[in-house]
């Protein structure tokens, strides 16, 4: 915690007092989420509803989120480490399901279904909404069979030529076909960093998904590698739907139509990039846009 939150925790009031402007000042005045955290229904990718997840000791890292995703958007998810961007990105794809003691409670729907409905395979849900991590993890295998793994799995090609057609244009919309056309056959975890990260992009893309989620995708890399994955992202929304975690404004603000803010678990505010970043609503994101905490 820096010192200016320190300070700022220390003059907190005990009861709600919004600051001059009308605006909010501390995480325990967080009362709802401003901005425009709702989209006309028709360009919903996902909704969310009150949405809650408890780790293990009922301890809640999320309290009731509500936040639609817009069809081929990408949206940012930026905040101070710990206030619950990553967990929340896994709710969308029932990640925290894989997770020991972890419950998350709360009306998600993609395209209008339940995604913990009954007759929803959190598998194939992952098919559908494809993640990617901020470490390149690349399977030890080929490059060729590590973006054919998901293909072969859920039986998406019938022979070899349509095999060979999804891998040839995932590494192509990956932007990496044209650097490792003539090396398939080797280890991808033999590319360089970027071209790994690619390459997993090239992984969750062979799938067909509907939404993409990136969790920090870029921090490992160099700015030049960081450059290319953002370029890729903007072209990337032409056919998915992206979720990004950053600690990166620079980055949210280049890439995303829209940003959530987070703070402590809460989603604080939601609303077109450029508004964000230029006149923020709450307090909170000024502090944080500001670089008064965070
Ligand atoms: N597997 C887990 N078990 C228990 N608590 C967890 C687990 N994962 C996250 N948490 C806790 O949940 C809260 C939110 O964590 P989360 O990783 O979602 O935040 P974040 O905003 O993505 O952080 P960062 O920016 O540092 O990655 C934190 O208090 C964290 O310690």
């Amino acid at each position: 915690m820096t010192e200016a939150t320190l300070n700022m925790a220390a003059a907190a009031p005990q009861t709600h007092k919004p600051a001059a402007g009308g605006r909010e000042e501390f995480a325990h005045d967080i009362t709802g989420t401003v901005g425009k955290p709702f989209l006309d229904g028709k360009d919903t990718k996902f909704f969310s509803r009150g949405v809650n997840v408890f780790y293990t000791g009922n301890k809640q890292a999320i309290f009731d989120v509500n936040v639609d995703i817009g069809r081929n958007e990408v949206i940012a998810m930026i905040g101070p480490s710990g206030c619950g961007k990553s967990t929340f990105l896994r709710c969308l794809n029932r990640m925290n399901d894989t997770i020991a003691g972890c419950r998350v409670t709360g009306d998600i729907r993609l395209d209008g279904e339940d995604i913990h409905g009954k007759e929803q395979d959190p598998v194939l849900l992952r098919a559908r909404v494809g993640m990617v991590f901020q470490k390149p993890n690349p399977f030890p295998k080929s490059i060729y069979d590590n973006v054919a793994y998901g293909p072969r799995l859920h039986g998406l090609a019938a022979n070899r030529a349509e095999l060979d057609e999804i891998v040839e244009s995932s590494l192509t919309k990956a932007g990496l076909f044209k650097e490792v056309k003539d090396r398939l056959q080797t280890p991808g975890t033999g590319l360089s960093g970027g071209q790994q990260q690619r390459l997993c992009i090239a992984r969750t893309i062979a799938v067909s998904p509907e939404v993409i989620l990136m969790d920090e995708p870029t921090s490992a890399l160099d700015p030049i590698a960081t450059a290319t994955i953002e370029e890729l992202i903007d072209e990337l929304r032409q056919s998915f739907t992206i979720c990004i975690v950053t600690h990166s404004m620079q980055q949210a603000a280049r890439i995303s139509q829209r940003t959530a803010y987070f703070h402590m678990g809460k989603l604080v505010e939601v609303n077109n990039t450029k508004t964000v970043f230029t006149n923020p609503q709450h307090q909170l994101t000024e502090n944080y846009i500001t670089g008064r905490f965070g």
